[in-house]
């Protein structure tokens, strides 16, 4: 059992139901204490019974920072096309400039945090797929899970209202001493199992990739990413936490994320950082140009080298550098990045990757630095305007939240986010997988659309599929 002492969050609640008497509005109160170990997974599993369809799940490549949020006690959204960046930031200081803090309020990732992203592209029209997901969507959660730099420690948030009174603790308390006690309770769940598999309109894409590259001639467009899309049906409802496990496993290099919204789950294991931010230092990724691993050593470092000298990727990389490097050091001071890209390795693929660092000007946030990147030429295309627009006039796929940042912040603006690539979104029975590439003016469909099919299965085989 973890044992989790009451003595400051019966403290903190008093105090918030006080404050929100005299402001007349709800507080939230955040409560850190450093706990022994609880494993991630099993701290997302035990949320199962009670919060279903309310956690989510993060993992960064180095493993050092892991987050799980189990319960929602707020949402931060927004379903306007513009300024959702803007507007996130705002209700976020908002929530945090009034909230009521107790405990080790010490390390990034811990205390008052939020969960979720944004939308690929908030003017195209959408579908069905999405339709549980907002524009721009974080979760401030009820629990939260933190491993930072090898220690534990727990969150809990509450909101009090000015209709409170000190009993709130006690249910609080009770409710997560009912968490803590599942958390060690041997669940079993069980691969999902494929019925069907269908590409949607491969052709069609495979087409829309030559008539595109054609279309380069006569414009100003030099690279356009466009995706496409397989849906999965299974026997039984996937359990997520079985696709976390295989995940974990398989893809330790990449950001592993889980975000349950309404009943859906975006899942996915990038191995693509968008931005990282902690107090000034800022990180973010180049990443564009992909080739296959080689079933030897030697097959796979031919292969390494191949695309280390291949022109085709190495221009496609490149837009990527340069975008990246401009918006970098309009917010940033301080750049540096090699002048060559190297190899990243996953699984299933190798990337062309040039790691960028700075510190971050004064007054430049984390969401500041994700809205001036998103969407980077590695998902978008240059020139970036006209390019998203392409990708809304020619994508079948309505991308949702695939591409998009996803991640989290903390109430002192730390934070990391993710481009939600190799990801899929979990219905049910059902599933949607994603995967896109960088189209140039040397691009052939046939070899892009290998390209996405190997992009495919990270979350393919995590989802039950062959490993090839
Ligand atoms: C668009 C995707 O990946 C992006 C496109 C790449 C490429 O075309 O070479 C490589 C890495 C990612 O930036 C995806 O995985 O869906
Ligand atoms: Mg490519």
């Amino acid at each position: 059992m973890v044992t989790i002492h009451d003595t400051e969050l019966r403290q903190g609640i008093v105090t918030a139901i006080e404050k929100s008497k005299q402001l007349s509005q709800s507080i939230m109160v955040s409560e850190v204490q450093k706990i022994k170990g609880i494993d991630p997974l099993n701290f997302f599993a035990a949320g199962r019974n009670r919060f279903l369809g309310e956690r989510f799940f993060w993992k960064d490549p180095s493993g050092d920072q892991v987050i799980v949020g189990i319960g929602v006690v707020k949402q931060v959204q927004s379903d306007q096309a513009t300024g959702r960046f803007d507007r996130t930031e705002i209700e976020w200081k908002q929530l945090v400039k009034d909230a009521v803090t107790c405990g080790e309020q010490t390390k990034p990732g811990t205390g008052p945090a939020i969960f979720g992203g944004f939308a690929f592209d908030p003017l195209k029209k959408k579908t069905g797929l999405w339709s549980k997901f907002s524009e721009s969507l974080f979760h401030i959660p009820k629990y939260m899970l933190s491993f930072i730099d090898g220690e534990f420690y727990f969150t809990t948030n509450v909101f009090c209202t000015q209709h409170d009174d000190g009993e709130l603790f006690d249910k609080v308390y009770k409710d997560r001493q009912d968490l803590l006690g599942a958390v060690f309770q041997k669940q079993n769940f069980s691969y999902p199992s494929i019925v069907k598999m269908e590409e949607i309109k491969a052709e069609e894409w495979k087409k829309s990739v030559t008539s595109l590259v054609e279309s380069f001639a006569d414009s100003n467009l030099k690279k356009v990413v466009v995706a496409r899309e397989l849906r999965l049906q299974f026997e039984n409802t996937v359990q997520v936490e079985k696709v976390l496990t295989h995940l974990l496993e398989e893809q330790k290099e990449s950001f592993i994320f889980a975000f349950e919204v309404n009943g859906d789950c975006f899942i996915g294991a990038s191995p693509e950082r968008l931005v990282k931010k902690e107090e000034t230092r800022v990180l973010t990724t180049c990443l564009a140009g992909s080739i296959a691993r080689g079933s030897t050593l030697e097959e796979d470092r031919l292969l390494g080298q191949n695309l280390l000298e291949d022109q085709k990727n190495l221009v496609e990389h490149q837009y990527v550098v340069d975008m990246i490097k401009e918006a970098m050091e309009e917010t940033c001071e301080k750049v540096t990045l090699p002048d060559e890209p190297q190899l990243m390795k996953t699984k299933y693929i190798q990337h062309l990757y040039t790691p960028v660092i700075g510190q971050s000007r004064e007054g430049t946030s984390l969401l500041d630095i994700v809205n001036r990147l998103h969407p980077t030429p590695a998902l978008g295309g240059v020139p970036k305007d006209q390019a998203v627009t392409k990708i809304r006039e020619i994508e079948e796929l309505d991308r949702g939240f695939y591409a998009a940042p996803i991640g989290w912040q903390d109430a002192q603006g730390n934070g990391e986010f993710a481009v939600a690539i190799r990801s899929a979104l979990i219905q049910g029975k059902e599933a949607s997988l994603f995967a896109g590439c960088g189209v140039v003016a040397d691009s052939e469909a046939e070899s892009e659309y290998i390209e996405t099919s190997i992009k495919f299965r990270p979350m393919l085989t995590a989802l039950g599929g062959k490993r090839k």
